[in-house]
């Protein structure tokens, strides 16, 4: 083995053991590569394909399921981070920053910052690599902004030849839509250029709000700001507006926080492990008491006091314990009803004593529609709203709505917009939570609403999705992925044809088949591939 790997800086180490973020998954992979440079990488991938190994890079390991887990070959680029080029704007209205792919997020932004320029929407976390966060299709919620992949000019990857390509609007789009949602199957994504645009703080409000009143005003509540999202508290029958704007006034308190503090933390994660481990009847009390420490009590709208931060404080938020999620995306206009259904049903099985949900259960939304016209910069100020988008190109696998259409920031409305809902449960002390029964009514209602999961998520699916049942029902772990083979084989249609066909061009070895059994579940490969 030393002959074979001498050309790397860092020896691969045989039976390294990854573990996700959030402690649910864990594999001993045979060998775990940290290469250096792009000339180490694309050895590693020639290597995996000589030795017929299947090879995963992965990247902070946040996403939340079992794709990044394989028992061959794991690779992983902290230590291939470094700036490469900054490109700016002759008026400074943007710049195109090229990265290598194992930058962490928050390292972007940190540079960014220092160069007068910020990332310009962000998900509830800055721990991702640039290579994970644009491979899972991770989204901010906004009104005008788009997933996070469309602020990418370019890619360059390493396919499953070894060939270095690069990715852009005009250089392989073919290539390029598919890798800008790959799960990680169509090549390493070694370098990224990034849009970004001037430095901006933002002006937030938490308002504090009843969930007839989110209803009462949905048809206009999502376009009331550039940044906006909804935590819902089912059990107390509130939510929290929080809204956000760019400004460029200077930076305030924070606002304080109950579970921000030990005390607080320390206590909440307890109440949540006597809950799910003890007696699962005292979580509505439990959100109830941890909602007024938090919030309060009183109707905020329109009163609550603004608080001012930067773009990343503000965007990113305290995510609080291990966790997993399940989180759907499906036309906005279908919010109301969707929203109705899941409360009549959370509180049916409250009552029946059947489950219990964890809050907040977050409400997002985006617009991913290709806008019909290049962004005018010439007139953008520091503080104007919306993307500068470095493509406008659909992702092959983008699980938003397809069929809503672009439309000026000035005339946006519900019907350009995709609702996301994200069902988070708390691991509390990394002890599971029982999810099965939620997570099955949950996927149910948003399936039967035009949604589909997050790919990087805690979907479970039904075996009666499979195309080839392996297992029973009764074998499964109440939290354990059945997967959805053929339901997303119905969602997707040509785009994922046109996925694997491109995905066998750029890997006919199969050198990024790892997991096999992830892909088989959920219908993005078949057995013969
Ligand atoms: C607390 C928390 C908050 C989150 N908030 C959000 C949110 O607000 N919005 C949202 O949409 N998601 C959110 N996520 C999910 C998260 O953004 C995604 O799972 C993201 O992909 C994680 O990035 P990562 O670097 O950890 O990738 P990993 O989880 O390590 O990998 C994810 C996928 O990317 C592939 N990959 C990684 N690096 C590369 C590369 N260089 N080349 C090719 N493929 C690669 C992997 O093989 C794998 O398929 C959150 C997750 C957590 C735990
Ligand atoms: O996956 C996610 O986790 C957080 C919620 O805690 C978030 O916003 C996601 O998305």
């Amino acid at each position: 083995m030393a002959m074979l790997f001498d050309f790397l800086s860092v020896a691969p180490k045989r039976g390294f053991v990854f573990k996700n973020w959030a402690g649910i998954y864990s594999c001993r992979s045979q060998l775990f590569f940290q290469p250096t440079s792009l000339d180490e990488i694309v050895k590693v991938v020639k290597a995996a394909k000589e030795e017929r190994k299947t090879l995963v890079t992965v990247g902070s390991g946040h996403s939340p399921s079992d794709m990044c887990m394989t028992n061959e070959w794991l690779m992983n680029l902290d230590k291939y981070n470094k700036v490469l080029e900054l490109k700016e704007h002759p008026q400074k209205k943007y710049a195109d920053v090229t990265v290598e792919a194992g930058m962490r997020v928050y390292q972007l932004s940190e540079y960014l910052g220092k160069k007068g320029y910020a990332i310009q929407n962000l998900g509830s976390i800055s721990e991702q690599s640039v290579g994970g966060i644009i491979s899972t299709g991770t989204h901010g919620s906004s009104p005008y902004h788009g997933l996070v992949s469309s602020q990418y000019v370019n890619l360059t990857i390493v396919n499953g030849k070894g060939e270095v390509i690069f990715l852009d609007s005009e250089h392989h789009p073919d290539v390029f839509k598919a890798a800008l949602l790959s799960l990680g199957k169509i090549g390493v994504i070694v370098k990224a250029t990034i849009r970004a645009v001037p430095k901006f703080n933002l002006r937030s409000t938490e308002e504090l709000i009843k969930f007839d009143t989110l209803l009462a005003k949905w048809d206009t509540i999502w376009t009331s700001s550039e940044y906006i999202r909804i935590w819902w508290y089912p059990y107390t029958r509130k939510c929290i507006l929080w809204r956000g704007v760019k400004t460029q006034e200077p930076i305030t308190e924070p606002r304080r926080s109950w579970w921000g503090t030990l005390i607080g933390r320390y206590f909440y994660e307890t109440l949540l492990w006597v809950a799910t481990q003890i007696y699962p009847p005292l979580t509505p009390y439990i959100e109830r008491f941890v909602f007024h420490r938090q919030y309060g009590q009183v109707e905020t709208l329109g009163k609550a006091q603004a608080e001012v931060s930067t773009s990343v404080d503000g965007l990113n938020m305290d995510c609080l314990f291990s966790q997993f999620v399940d989180e759907w995306g499906c036309p906005l206009d279908n919010g109301p009803e969707v929203l109705r259904s899941l409360d009549h049903s959370i509180m049916q099985a409250a009552q029946s004593k059947e489950f219990y949900v964890h809050v907040p259960v977050e409400i997002r939304c985006s617009n991913t529609t290709i806008p019909d016209r290049p962004v005018n910069v010439e007139d953008r100020t520091p503080t104007s709203q919306g993307p500068i988008p470095g493509n406008t190109l659909r992702p092959y696998l983008d699980n938003t709505p397809s069929h809503c259409r672009y439309a000026p920031l000035s005339d946006v409305t519900n019907s350009q917009l995709t609702l996301y809902i994200n069902a988070t449960m708390y691991r509390p002390f990394h002890w599971n939570s029982y999810v099965g029964r939620w997570y099955a009514l949950f996927e149910d209602t948003m399936a039967a609403a035009g949604g589909k999961p997050h790919w990087a998520k805690n979907f479970i699916g039904s075996t009666s999705l499979l195309e080839k049942q392996s297992k029973h029902e009764t074998q499964y772990d109440d939290h354990e992925m059945r997967g959805m083979a053929k339901n997303i084989q119905k969602w997707y249609g040509k785009d994922l044809e046109d996925w694997q066909r491109i995905r066998r061009e750029q890997d006919p070895d199969g050198v990024f088949l790892a997991n096999k059994d992830w892909c088989i579940r959920n219908g993005i490969i078949n057995d013969h591939d």
